[in-house]
């Protein structure tokens, strides 16, 4: 069974834990409670292949933000989460996305990457149309975008699997640097 390391990155409350709960534990958490760092682990199957996915929920606050680099060094696959009801969040995906390109020495086609714009349950609170999302993903250089709702678990397992497979096929974004700190 191959081990895959993906890191969740987006600011705080769009979503990124309820996303990962509801995609290992297939239920919805209601409540906000500020993740600090938080690891989940997920068997797959698809097609002939195992994985065991080892999914990094990150913190979208300010307080933890300096841990990001070393998240970024570790992982193989990316999930930038916006909020469709925040455009804030929004503008703040290109600072991610040029983080990770920073980390991993490498530009963003060669980055196993997805965009998710969240909560798109609320849409009489929608702020970013898709049609935007999906004009900033292609200026990026065609990184996939989804909308999803981890409420109703819409899109939510595949997500994960169009990372999976992006893992798969594109060149392995191994750890860039030896970390001393070995966070999963
Ligand atoms: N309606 C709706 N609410 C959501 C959805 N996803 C998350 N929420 C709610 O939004 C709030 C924040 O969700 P979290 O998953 O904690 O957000 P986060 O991105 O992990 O936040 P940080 O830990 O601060 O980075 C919670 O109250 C969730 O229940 C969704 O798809 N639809």
């Amino acid at each position: 069974m191959l081990n895959l390391k993906i890191v969740l990155l987006g600011s705080g409350s769009v979503g990124k834990s309820a996303i990962t709960i509801q995609y290992v534990n297939g239920e919805f958490v209601d409540q906000y409670d500020p993740t600090i760092e938080d690891i989940y682990r997920k068997a797959i199957e698809m097609g002939n292949d195992h994985f065991m996915l080892e999914i990094m929920d990150t913190a979208g606050t300010e307080t933890f933000l300096s841990m990001r680099d070393l998240y970024i060094r570790n992982g193989q696959g990316f999930i930038l989460v916006y909020s469709i009801t925040a455009k804030s969040t929004f503008y703040e995906l290109e600072a991610m996305k040029d983080q990770v390109c920073r980390v991993k020495e490498a530009p963003v086609s060669k980055i196993p990457m997805i965009v998710l714009g969240n909560k798109c349950d609320l849409e009489p609170n929608r702020q970013v149309s898709s049609k935007d999302a999906e004009s900033l993903c292609k200026k990026w250089g065609d990184v996939e975008f989804i909308e999803t709702s981890a409420k109703t678990k819409l899109n939510i397992s595949q997500a994960f699997e169009q990372l999976v497979k992006q893992i798969r096929t594109k060149q392995p974004a191994k750890p860039t640097k030896k970390s001393k700190c070995q966070l999963f």
